[in-house]
């Protein structure tokens, strides 16, 4: 496929994320379909071109329309719901979808099932190609044009190239990339340790404490990702190294954020804030991790910290506790 061919593109989820690729995606020449589920939510799109429940007041470009379902015509799909929400999203639209390019933009691993997104769409539309699209991007610094890399990966090499051209824009950098396992892996595992290190933060435990964390985590990503059959080195590439500093180092990450409450001692009440995937992934994380037979101590962690079942200052003491062992 070539680049041109992709004029209409097609996003499902009218959230932070699927507005701000909306939104990329307009910039970038291409006609765009938000698909929403709320008709008020059209309307405003439609009339006043802004989506203020997901972006406040930032102007949407004229190129971006909204509707209830998909148009007839897409060229290509964008999936950006909850990583728990994508099979229901697929439920009601996978048929439109048979055939097309399908780019996989949550970040999570599926409850009960333990699937990967792309895992998710092959199940449910198996005539789709998947995409991954990861790396350090806020929503908010996509939809405001600020200068943004992630990484688009895909086991059709010719596709990823094709849409990576296709979505590039003055603002948005796309790099093709072969490994999706590893891609996928990455996105959804960075939320768990940026959980993790605002928990860290929120408890006072210090900036070196912080730094060893992130450097532990990518070593444990990576014994995850070979175990899963991904490649370690694309731990060094954008939606490894990039998002995992990302997420794990600002308040404006929502997974780091909800750690930072959670170290500071709050209780977590479902549903009163704002979407932490990490929440979801990390007990995936664990029995994908279990059942490869990898040792994932600070996946565990975190678990034991959702659960509330153990303070943080002794999680932070049985880490430390654990027999030491050779860094090479
Ligand atoms: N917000 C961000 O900066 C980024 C988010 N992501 C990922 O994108 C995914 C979505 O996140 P956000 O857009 O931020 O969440 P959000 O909470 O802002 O929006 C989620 C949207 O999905 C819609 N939705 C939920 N279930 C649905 C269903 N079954 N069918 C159709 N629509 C449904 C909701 O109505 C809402 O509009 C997450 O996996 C997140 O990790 C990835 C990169 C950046
Ligand atoms: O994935 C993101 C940045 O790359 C967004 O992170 P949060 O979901 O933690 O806000």
């Amino acid at each position: 496929m070539q680049p041109e061919a992709i004029k209409n593109v097609a996003v499902i989820g009218a959230g932070s994320w699927g507005t701000a690729l909306a939104q990329a995606s307009a910039v970038a020449g291409r006609r765009v379909t938000l698909v929403c589920r709320d008709p008020e939510q059209v309307a405003e799109i439609n009339t006043r071109h802004t989506n203020s429940r997901a972006l406040g007041a930032l102007p949407l470009d004229a190129g971006l329309v909204a509707a209830l379902a998909l148009p007839a015509d897409v060229d290509l799909a964008i999936l950006a719901v909850p990583a728990q929400q994508s099979a229901a999203a697929l439920g009601v639209h996978g048929r439109m979808l048979g055939g097309l390019p399908v780019v996989l933009s949550a970040k999570g691993l599926e409850a009960g099932t333990l699937r990967r997104q792309s895992e998710i769409l092959l199940d449910l539309v198996p005539t789709a190609t998947p995409l991954v699209l990861s790396g350090p991007s806020f929503a908010e610094d996509v939809a405001a044009g600020r200068p943004t890399a992630v990484t688009l990966a895909s086991p059709d090499g010719a596709m990823a190239d094709a849409v990576a051209a296709a979505l590039a824009g003055p603002g948005l950098r796309l790099y093709a990339a072969g490994d999706m396992i590893g891609v996928e892996l990455a996105g959804g595992l960075k939320n768990v340790y940026a959980l993790a290190c605002g928990a860290v933060e929120g408890a006072g435990l210090g900036a070196s404490a912080r730094a060893a964390l992130i450097a532990r985590a990518f070593a444990e990503m990576a014994r995850l990702v070979v175990a899963l059959g991904g490649n370690a080195g694309t731990l060094t590439g954008l939606a490894g190294l990039g998002d995992l500093t990302l997420s794990c180092t600002s308040a404006q990450s929502r997974n780091y954020a909800t750690g930072l409450a959670l170290g500071r001692g709050e209780i977590l009440v479902e549903g009163r804030r704002p979407l932490a995937e990490g929440v979801f992934t990390a007990p995936v994380a664990q029995a994908i991790a279990r059942r490869q037979g990898v040792d994932v101590p600070l996946i565990d962690a975190v678990v034991l910290l959702l659960s509330g079942r153990a303070a943080i200052a002794d999680i932070v003491s049985g880490l430390m506790s654990r027999p030491l062992k050779r860094e090479d």
